[in-house]
Protein backbone atom coordinates (compact mmCIF):
# COMPACT_ATOMS: atom_id res chain seq x y z
CA UNK A 1 0.00 0.00 0.00
CA UNK A 2 1.32 3.36 -1.07
CA UNK A 3 0.33 6.43 1.48
CA UNK A 4 1.25 9.65 1.12
CA UNK A 5 0.85 12.30 4.33
CA UNK A 6 0.42 15.39 3.15
CA UNK A 7 1.52 17.56 6.67
CA UNK A 8 4.47 15.41 8.42
CA UNK A 9 4.00 17.19 11.86
CA UNK A 10 3.02 15.86 15.31
CA UNK A 11 -0.01 13.64 14.31
CA UNK A 12 1.38 12.27 11.42
CA UNK A 13 4.48 11.52 13.04
CA UNK A 14 2.40 9.44 15.37
CA UNK A 15 0.95 7.82 12.56
CA UNK A 16 4.18 7.01 10.70
CA UNK A 17 5.98 5.84 13.69
CA UNK A 18 3.19 3.14 14.12
CA UNK A 19 3.44 2.49 10.33
CA UNK A 20 6.09 2.27 8.69
CA UNK A 21 7.67 -1.40 8.86
CA UNK A 22 3.90 -2.84 10.36
CA UNK A 23 1.37 -2.16 7.94
CA UNK A 24 3.88 -1.40 5.22
CA UNK A 25 7.43 -0.69 4.15
CA UNK A 26 8.96 2.79 5.40
CA UNK A 27 9.63 3.65 1.49
CA UNK A 28 6.00 3.20 0.84
CA UNK A 29 5.61 6.25 2.86
CA UNK A 30 5.58 9.24 1.29
CA UNK A 31 5.60 12.75 3.66
CA UNK A 32 5.33 16.17 2.06
CA UNK A 33 6.06 19.14 4.52
CA UNK A 34 7.72 22.41 4.05
CA UNK A 35 10.07 21.41 6.55
CA UNK A 36 12.95 19.96 5.42
CA UNK A 37 14.61 19.24 8.89
CA UNK A 38 11.15 17.76 9.99
CA UNK A 39 10.95 15.48 6.53
CA UNK A 40 15.19 14.58 7.13
CA UNK A 41 14.22 13.73 11.14
CA UNK A 42 11.42 11.35 9.13
CA UNK A 43 13.41 9.82 6.75
CA UNK A 44 16.11 8.67 8.99
CA UNK A 45 13.73 7.22 11.75
CA UNK A 46 11.41 5.46 9.10
CA UNK A 47 12.67 5.59 5.87
CA UNK A 48 9.87 7.53 4.07
CA UNK A 49 10.60 9.71 1.13
CA UNK A 50 9.73 13.03 1.43
CA UNK A 51 9.13 15.81 -0.64
CA UNK A 52 8.64 19.77 0.00
CA UNK A 53 5.84 20.02 -2.14
CA UNK A 54 3.41 17.86 -4.11
CA UNK A 55 5.13 15.58 -6.27
CA UNK A 56 4.56 13.04 -8.69
CA UNK A 57 5.05 10.61 -5.52
CA UNK A 58 1.43 11.91 -4.54
CA UNK A 59 -0.23 11.12 -7.55
CA UNK A 60 1.02 7.52 -7.66
CA UNK A 61 -0.22 6.82 -3.94
CA UNK A 62 -3.51 4.58 -3.05
CA UNK A 63 -4.32 6.59 -0.51
CA UNK A 64 -3.39 10.28 0.97
CA UNK A 65 -3.64 11.33 4.35
CA UNK A 66 -4.61 14.61 5.14
CA UNK A 67 -2.54 15.89 8.10
CA UNK A 68 -1.95 19.72 7.82
CA UNK A 69 -3.60 21.95 10.47
CA UNK A 70 -7.36 22.48 9.32
CA UNK A 71 -6.67 26.43 8.26
CA UNK A 72 -4.33 25.01 5.99
CA UNK A 73 -6.85 22.39 4.90
CA UNK A 74 -8.73 24.35 1.74
CA UNK A 75 -5.09 25.34 0.07
CA UNK A 76 -3.54 22.38 0.21
CA UNK A 77 -7.39 20.13 -1.35
CA UNK A 78 -6.88 23.11 -4.05
CA UNK A 79 -3.36 22.06 -4.75
CA UNK A 80 -4.24 18.32 -4.75
CA UNK A 81 -7.56 18.29 -6.91
CA UNK A 82 -4.82 17.74 -10.21
CA UNK A 83 -3.03 15.04 -8.49
CA UNK A 84 -6.54 12.59 -8.17
CA UNK A 85 -6.46 10.82 -11.37
CA UNK A 86 -5.62 7.59 -9.71
CA UNK A 87 -8.92 7.80 -7.66
CA UNK A 88 -6.72 7.76 -4.41
CA UNK A 89 -8.92 7.49 -0.88
CA UNK A 90 -8.34 10.93 0.94
CA UNK A 91 -8.22 10.00 4.71
CA UNK A 92 -8.48 13.56 6.73
CA UNK A 93 -7.31 13.97 9.77
CA UNK A 94 -7.98 17.05 10.09
CA UNK A 95 -10.47 18.61 13.43
CA UNK A 96 -14.03 20.71 12.35
CA UNK A 97 -13.02 20.29 8.64
CA UNK A 98 -16.57 18.61 6.93
CA UNK A 99 -16.59 16.53 4.29
CA UNK A 100 -18.56 18.30 2.09
CA UNK A 101 -16.10 21.34 2.00
CA UNK A 102 -13.70 19.64 1.46
CA UNK A 103 -14.92 17.49 -1.05
CA UNK A 104 -15.32 21.13 -2.94
CA UNK A 105 -12.06 21.70 -2.08
CA UNK A 106 -10.73 19.01 -4.21
CA UNK A 107 -12.93 19.90 -7.51
CA UNK A 108 -16.03 17.64 -6.39
CA UNK A 109 -13.63 14.73 -5.33
CA UNK A 110 -15.97 11.85 -3.29
CA UNK A 111 -13.27 9.13 -1.61
CA UNK A 112 -12.82 10.80 1.56
CA UNK A 113 -13.24 9.12 4.79
CA UNK A 114 -12.93 11.59 7.85
CA UNK A 115 -10.94 10.22 10.56
CA UNK A 116 -9.65 11.69 14.00
CA UNK A 117 -7.09 9.61 15.39
CA UNK A 118 -4.99 10.64 18.80
CA UNK A 119 -1.11 10.65 19.48
CA UNK A 120 -1.18 7.06 21.26
CA UNK A 121 -1.07 5.80 17.47
CA UNK A 122 3.05 6.21 18.46
CA UNK A 123 2.97 3.20 20.07
CA UNK A 124 0.16 1.51 18.83
CA UNK A 125 -2.43 2.41 21.42
CA UNK A 126 -4.35 5.22 19.51
CA UNK A 127 -8.22 5.32 18.82
CA UNK A 128 -9.85 6.52 15.99
CA UNK A 129 -13.24 7.96 15.24
CA UNK A 130 -14.17 7.52 11.15
CA UNK A 131 -16.71 8.15 9.12
CA UNK A 132 -16.99 7.74 5.31
CA UNK A 133 -18.08 9.80 2.60
CA UNK A 134 -20.64 8.84 -0.09
CA UNK A 135 -18.23 8.59 -2.44
CA UNK A 136 -15.84 5.91 -0.70
CA UNK A 137 -16.03 1.94 -1.95
CA UNK A 138 -16.00 -0.67 0.04
CA UNK A 139 -12.60 -1.73 -0.57
CA UNK A 140 -11.45 2.20 0.16
CA UNK A 141 -13.28 1.71 3.47
CA UNK A 142 -11.32 -1.69 4.25
CA UNK A 143 -8.29 -0.25 3.89
CA UNK A 144 -8.96 3.37 5.81
CA UNK A 145 -9.65 0.30 8.52
CA UNK A 146 -6.64 -1.33 7.69
CA UNK A 147 -4.54 1.38 8.10
CA UNK A 148 -5.87 3.55 12.03
CA UNK A 149 -6.29 -0.55 13.08
CA UNK A 150 -2.36 -0.84 12.52
CA UNK A 151 -2.29 2.09 15.11
CA UNK A 152 -4.80 1.15 17.23
CA UNK A 153 -8.42 0.39 17.47
CA UNK A 154 -11.18 1.92 15.32
CA UNK A 155 -14.81 3.19 15.74
CA UNK A 156 -17.08 4.08 12.80
CA UNK A 157 -19.55 6.86 13.10
CA UNK A 158 -22.81 6.99 10.17
CA UNK A 159 -23.07 10.22 11.42
CA UNK A 160 -20.64 13.16 10.69
CA UNK A 161 -21.57 15.48 13.20
CA UNK A 162 -20.39 12.68 15.69
CA UNK A 163 -16.49 13.54 14.71
CA UNK A 164 -16.92 16.29 16.89
CA UNK A 165 -17.64 14.87 19.91
CA UNK A 166 -15.04 12.20 19.29
CA UNK A 167 -11.98 14.77 18.62
CA UNK A 168 -13.68 16.59 21.90
CA UNK A 169 -13.10 13.04 24.02
CA UNK A 170 -10.34 11.10 22.35
CA UNK A 171 -8.69 12.99 19.48
CA UNK A 172 -7.46 15.70 22.58
CA UNK A 173 -8.27 13.83 25.27
CA UNK A 174 -4.50 12.71 26.02
CA UNK A 175 -3.85 16.05 26.54
CA UNK A 176 -6.18 15.96 29.41
CA UNK A 177 -4.89 12.98 30.35
CA UNK A 178 -1.47 14.45 30.69
CA UNK A 179 -2.79 17.58 32.43
CA UNK A 180 -4.44 15.12 35.11
CA UNK A 181 -0.08 13.47 35.52
CA UNK A 182 0.91 17.07 35.73
CA UNK A 183 -0.76 18.06 38.38
CA UNK A 184 -0.28 14.93 40.46
CA UNK A 185 3.45 14.89 39.55
CA UNK A 186 3.30 18.45 40.90
CA UNK A 187 1.07 17.51 44.00
CA UNK A 188 3.58 14.75 44.62
CA UNK A 189 6.44 17.06 44.71
CA UNK A 190 4.89 20.20 47.31
CA UNK A 191 4.07 17.21 49.35
CA UNK A 192 8.13 15.72 49.34
CA UNK A 193 8.34 13.14 47.18
CA UNK A 194 11.16 13.77 44.55
CA UNK A 195 10.38 14.56 40.49
CA UNK A 196 11.27 11.14 39.34
CA UNK A 197 9.19 9.17 42.11
CA UNK A 198 6.45 11.49 41.75
CA UNK A 199 6.66 10.60 37.70
CA UNK A 200 6.70 6.84 38.63
CA UNK A 201 3.53 6.93 41.23
CA UNK A 202 1.37 9.14 38.46
CA UNK A 203 2.48 6.88 35.57
CA UNK A 204 2.13 3.66 37.07
CA UNK A 205 -1.67 5.12 38.74
CA UNK A 206 -2.86 5.56 35.25
CA UNK A 207 -1.75 3.28 33.37
CA UNK A 208 -2.96 0.55 36.36
CA UNK A 209 -6.20 2.01 36.81
CA UNK A 210 -7.22 2.57 33.36
CA UNK A 211 -6.17 -1.24 32.73
CA UNK A 212 -8.19 -2.72 35.26
CA UNK A 213 -10.80 -0.13 34.22
CA UNK A 214 -10.66 -2.16 30.57
CA UNK A 215 -10.73 -5.51 32.31
CA UNK A 216 -13.40 -5.58 35.17
CA UNK A 217 -17.00 -6.20 34.87
CA UNK A 218 -17.53 -3.71 37.03
CA UNK A 219 -18.51 -0.45 36.11
CA UNK A 220 -15.90 2.66 36.64
CA UNK A 221 -17.99 4.45 39.32
CA UNK A 222 -18.00 1.11 41.40
CA UNK A 223 -14.32 0.60 40.89
CA UNK A 224 -13.59 4.00 42.43
CA UNK A 225 -16.22 3.64 45.44
CA UNK A 226 -13.85 0.13 45.94
CA UNK A 227 -11.35 2.49 46.56
CA UNK A 228 -12.73 5.08 48.88
CA UNK A 229 -12.75 4.18 52.69
CA UNK A 230 -15.71 5.55 54.45
CA UNK A 231 -13.93 8.57 56.13
CA UNK A 232 -10.07 7.67 54.43
CA UNK A 233 -8.02 9.68 52.28
CA UNK A 234 -9.40 8.94 48.84
CA UNK A 235 -12.78 10.04 50.35
CA UNK A 236 -11.20 13.60 51.85
CA UNK A 237 -9.72 14.40 48.15
CA UNK A 238 -13.02 13.57 46.04
CA UNK A 239 -15.03 15.70 48.94
CA UNK A 240 -12.29 18.16 47.82
CA UNK A 241 -12.70 17.54 44.29
CA UNK A 242 -16.56 17.99 44.36
CA UNK A 243 -16.78 21.27 46.35
CA UNK A 244 -14.20 22.63 43.50
CA UNK A 245 -16.36 21.40 40.97
CA UNK A 246 -13.61 19.83 38.85
CA UNK A 247 -16.32 16.70 37.28
CA UNK A 248 -18.59 19.69 36.05
CA UNK A 249 -15.40 21.41 34.99
CA UNK A 250 -14.03 18.43 32.91
CA UNK A 251 -17.63 17.79 31.60
CA UNK A 252 -17.58 21.55 30.26
CA UNK A 253 -14.08 21.52 28.73
CA UNK A 254 -15.20 18.32 26.62
CA UNK A 255 -18.22 20.23 25.28
CA UNK A 256 -15.95 23.52 24.70
CA UNK A 257 -13.71 21.21 22.74
CA UNK A 258 -16.39 19.53 20.80
CA UNK A 259 -17.43 23.09 19.94
CA UNK A 260 -14.50 24.24 18.92
CA UNK A 261 -14.57 21.43 16.16
CA UNK A 262 -18.20 22.48 15.07
CA UNK A 263 -17.03 25.97 14.67
CA UNK A 264 -13.56 25.55 12.85
CA UNK A 265 -16.04 23.63 10.40
CA UNK A 266 -18.50 26.33 10.16
CA UNK A 267 -15.92 29.14 10.09
CA UNK A 268 -13.17 27.63 7.72
CA UNK A 269 -16.41 26.03 5.25
CA UNK A 270 -17.65 29.35 5.12
CA UNK A 271 -21.00 29.99 2.79
CA UNK A 272 -20.20 26.82 0.32
CA UNK A 273 -18.08 28.73 -1.82
N1 LIG B 1 -1.96 16.68 17.36
C1 LIG B 1 -2.96 15.83 17.66
O1 LIG B 1 -2.99 15.19 18.73
C2 LIG B 1 -4.05 15.59 16.66
C3 LIG B 1 -4.16 16.36 15.51
N2 LIG B 1 -5.17 16.12 14.62
C4 LIG B 1 -5.27 16.90 13.40
O2 LIG B 1 -4.09 16.67 12.67
C5 LIG B 1 -3.80 17.81 11.87
C6 LIG B 1 -2.36 18.20 12.08
O3 LIG B 1 -2.19 18.52 13.44
P1 LIG B 1 -0.75 18.51 14.10
O4 LIG B 1 0.02 17.35 13.59
O5 LIG B 1 -0.96 18.67 15.54
O6 LIG B 1 -0.16 19.86 13.47
P2 LIG B 1 1.32 20.21 13.05
O7 LIG B 1 1.37 21.69 12.92
O8 LIG B 1 2.28 19.53 13.97
O9 LIG B 1 1.48 19.53 11.60
C7 LIG B 1 1.03 20.10 10.41
C8 LIG B 1 2.20 20.12 9.44
O10 LIG B 1 1.73 20.45 8.14
C9 LIG B 1 2.69 21.33 7.57
N3 LIG B 1 2.14 22.07 6.44
C10 LIG B 1 1.66 23.34 6.38
N4 LIG B 1 1.27 23.66 5.14
C11 LIG B 1 1.52 22.57 4.37
C12 LIG B 1 1.36 22.28 3.00
N5 LIG B 1 0.86 23.17 2.15
N6 LIG B 1 1.72 21.06 2.54
C13 LIG B 1 2.24 20.14 3.38
N7 LIG B 1 2.42 20.36 4.71
C14 LIG B 1 2.08 21.56 5.19
C15 LIG B 1 3.05 22.20 8.74
O11 LIG B 1 4.18 22.99 8.47
P3 LIG B 1 4.27 24.45 9.22
O12 LIG B 1 4.42 24.15 10.67
O13 LIG B 1 5.50 25.05 8.61
O14 LIG B 1 3.00 25.18 8.89
C16 LIG B 1 3.25 21.16 9.82
O15 LIG B 1 4.53 20.57 9.76
C17 LIG B 1 -4.76 18.91 12.28
O16 LIG B 1 -5.73 19.09 11.28
C18 LIG B 1 -5.37 18.40 13.57
O17 LIG B 1 -6.70 18.80 13.73
C19 LIG B 1 -6.05 15.09 14.79
C20 LIG B 1 -5.97 14.30 15.90
C21 LIG B 1 -5.01 14.52 16.97
O1 LIG C 1 -6.13 20.42 19.29
C1 LIG C 1 -6.54 20.10 18.17
O2 LIG C 1 -7.24 20.90 17.50
C2 LIG C 1 -6.19 18.76 17.59
C3 LIG C 1 -7.41 17.95 17.28
C4 LIG C 1 -7.48 16.89 18.33
C5 LIG C 1 -6.19 16.98 19.01
N1 LIG C 1 -5.48 17.98 18.57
Amino acid sequence: MKITFIGGGNMASALIAGLAGQLTAGANIHVVDPNPEQLARLADNFGVTTATQVDDKVGDSGVIVLAVKPQQMREVAAGLAPHLAGQPLLLSIAAGIRGVDLARWLGGYGAIVRTMPNTPALIGRGITGMVAMGGVTAAQKQAADDIMKAVGATVWLDDEALIDPVTAVSGSGPAYVFYFIEAMQQAAQELGLTEEQGKQLALATFAGASQLAAQSPDEVAVLRERVTSKGGTTYAALVSMEQSGVKQAIIEAVKAASARGRELGEQLGGDGA
